[in-house]
């Protein structure tokens, strides 16, 4: 167990046109956060955005907050431009949309360090094409640079030709299969995002069902939508106080490779999930 663990429940978008919201953001109890230059701002703000962008990342006024700039995708007009401002920036991560392929995540990757990107700068690939959830364990493979798969469920639903309905029946397969993938390459993974900001119930079942198929958390566009999420992705007093409890009996068992607790059987394997749920716990709680 590390205090340097760092919990990504929730991770905020926001267009980095709007300098109202990149300064609210410094006071957000939110996890990460995602300066964003594609799809939420316009051909003529990109320029500005991409200013704004880089000031912020590079400004240190964000905390223990996870910062990171998503760039226009491969192949775009913006994408040079913006990676390069992206690397000299330095933010926790770059995000790039619509990565459809291994060999685009090394080509990325080798574009980051002729950029000069410092090495605390990851990449968190979005998987949002029907492509890149096919080969979403090659993507995940790719380079050890890489950190984080984020799904982006509006692009995906809208390239499978699908439907948005309660219970999203019609992303599921997707959705687990990068969930898969992710735990297969030891990267963490984050769920979609949830278009209704005022739809909070709706919100809270799409975040326990995402922490229920093993998301370590969930992307947002609101800040409204910080709560209901965290209820989702952070341990509860019960879970906290059960993962004490095995581990004190795991100890207890001195070597043992299997003892019981309450009645259940204890492995290395419950253990592991004890110590993530600690982990977890002790994280958040040296945030507030
Ligand atoms: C959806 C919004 C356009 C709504 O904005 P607005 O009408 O201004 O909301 P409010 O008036 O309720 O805002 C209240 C205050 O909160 C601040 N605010 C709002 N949103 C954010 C935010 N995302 N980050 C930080 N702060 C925010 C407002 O400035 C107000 O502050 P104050 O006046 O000081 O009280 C807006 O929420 C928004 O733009 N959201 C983000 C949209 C976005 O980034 N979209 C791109 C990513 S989604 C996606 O496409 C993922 C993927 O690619 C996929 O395919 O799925
Ligand atoms: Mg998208």
């Amino acid at each position: 167990m590390t205090t340097a663990y760092r919990p990504r429940r929730s991770v905020l978008y926001m267009p980095a046109s709007n300098e109202r919201a990149l300064e609210k953001a410094k006071t957000l109890p939110v996890d990460g956060l995602i300066f964003d230059l594609e799809d939420a701002v316009g051909p003529q703000e990109k320029e500005a955005a991409r200013e704004n962008a880089r000031a912020a990342a590079a400004c240190g006024d964000y905390g223990y907050r996870e910062v990171t700039i998503r760039v226009n995708g491969t192949g775009t007009q913006w994408h040079e431009a913006d990676l390069e401002a992206a690397c000299a920036a330095g933010p926790d991560g770059i995000v790039v949309p619509k990565v459809g392929s291994a060999d685009e995540v090394r080509g990325l990757v080798a574009a980051m360090e002729a950029h000069g990107a410092p090495e605390h700068t990851r990449l968190w690939a979005m998987v949002e094409t029907p492509d890149a959830v096919l080969d979403a364990r090659a993507v995940a493979t790719a380079s050890g640079r890489l950190a984080v798969l984020v799904l982006g469920t509006n692009d995906l639903v809208t390239e499978l030709q699908a439907r948005f309905v309660p219970g999203r029946g019609p992303l599921l397969a997707a959705l687990s299969s990068v969930v898969l993938a992710a735990r297969a390459a030891g990267v963490a993974v984050l769920d979609g995002v949830y278009n209704d900001v005022r739809d909070l119930e709706g919100l809270a079942a799409e975040c326990r069902q995402g922490r229920d198929l093993g998301f370590d958390g969930k992307t947002l566009i609101h800040p409204g939508q910080i709560g209901p999420c965290h209820e989702a992705f952070t341990p509860s007093a019960e879970e906290v106080e059960e993962a004490r409890g095995l581990l004190a009996a795991w100890e207890a068992g001195a070597g043992r490779g299997v003892v019981t607790y309450e009645g259940r059987m204890v492995e290395n394997l419950h253990v592991e999930v004890a110590q993530r749920v600690l982990a977890t716990d002790e994280a958040v709680r040296s945030r507030s």
